[in-house]
């Protein structure tokens, strides 16, 4: 009984509750562990910078094995936010003296509610190559099986948010960063975001995958000759770049850093293989398959 530990109140339980005990109490516990509570329910706990910080109720109990190593604990319990020091004043690039702020409500609790996991499919691949015709594929699958998706175009994104942003690498660099935060945001809302942009250079894409948990960023390449693009045309852009009158266009004057280790690859393929919807079915079977449509 850890009754002492939170002051002898009856307090229910909740993951996030912090319990402060005294040194030698805390010293007297394993770094993770079970303990019971006044109320008699049974609570997971991490032990963490001299607190004891709850993570599950009962019930999750049996799923769980208190040997299994604290990191992998942190990762499954601490809420997404495992790794992070919210407990002191820092520095983050040039915002001085910032806490993070912490809530009980956390991304656990609202994939539950969504009957869903968050994640990020980041679709890259040239200028016609399919990707914002396959993101609004697989958004129209997710919808109709009752799934929260949420479509982040690159071209959408540059009316509001990117539009003090151009085409120079820099540019596209801070297009993507800012696009991967976001991403990042609804991912952590438990919603599944579908970040469909050019995003050309891998160490960009590379850098917005370091910014979520392993396996919830799913790369997606649209792995589309330039010809095929080309003569597709859409926007009519193509055209112009060859005139020269667009300078540094993706595939033209402007390079394209295909994948080297993504999740997915929808090739290009003549006849049905090809179309949108058989691509987007194959990034939803991916994950169904992952265990990203259930809580
Ligand atoms: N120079 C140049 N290079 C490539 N694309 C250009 C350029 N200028 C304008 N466009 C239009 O902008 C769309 C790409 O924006 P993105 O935000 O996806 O680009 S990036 O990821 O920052 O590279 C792209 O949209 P998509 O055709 O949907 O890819 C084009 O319509
Ligand atoms: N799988 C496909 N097969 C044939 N045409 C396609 C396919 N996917 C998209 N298209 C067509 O190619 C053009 C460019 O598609 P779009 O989705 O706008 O590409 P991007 O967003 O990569 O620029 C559109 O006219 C679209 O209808």
């Amino acid at each position: 009984m850890i009754a002492a530990a939170i002051g002898g109140k009856a307090t229910t339980p909740r993951p996030g509750l912090v319990a402060s005990t005294g040194s030698e109490f805390l010293s007297s516990l394993p770094k993770l562990g079970i303990v019971s509570v006044p109320n008699g329910a049974s609570v997971i706990y991490l032990k963490s910078r001299g607190n004891l910080r709850f993570q599950a109720v009962e019930g999750w109990r049996k799923t769980v094995n208190v040997n299994e190593k604290v990191d992998d604990f942190d990762d499954k319990f601490d809420n997404g936010h495992a790794g992070q020091n919210r407990s002191q004043l820092s520095t983050v690039g040039k915002s001085t003296n910032i806490k993070w702020q912490d809530c009980s409500v956390g991304k656990i609790d609202r994939q539950r509610l969504l009957k869903q996991k968050g994640c990020v499919i980041w679709i890259t691949g040239l200028s016609g190559s399919g990707k914002s015709t396959v993101a609004c594929a697989l958004s129209q699958f997710l919808h109709q099986r009752g799934k929260m998706c949420y479509i982040l175009d690159g071209d959408n994104v540059r009316h509001g948010l990117n539009r003090d942003l151009g085409f120079k690498a820099e540019d596209r660099a801070e297009n993507i960063r800012r696009i991967g935060e976001v991403a990042k945001l609804f991912a952590d809302a438990g919603v599944i975001c579908i970040a469909s942009l050019i995003s050309p250079y891998r160490r960009d894409r590379d850098a917005c995958r370091a910014l979520l948990p392993d396996g919830d960023f799913i790369e997606v390449f649209m792995d589309v000759p330039l010809q095929v693009c080309e003569a597709r045309d859409s926007k009519g852009l193509y055209k112009l770049a060859r005139a020269g009158k667009i300078k540094g266009f993706t595939g033209i004057d402007d390079p394209y850093e295909q994948p080297l280790n993504c999740e997915i690859v929808l090739e290009h393929k003549g006849g049905d293989g090809a179309s949108p919807c058989v691509m987007a079915e194959k990034v939803v079977s991916y994950l169904e398959e992952k265990g990203y449509l259930e809580a």
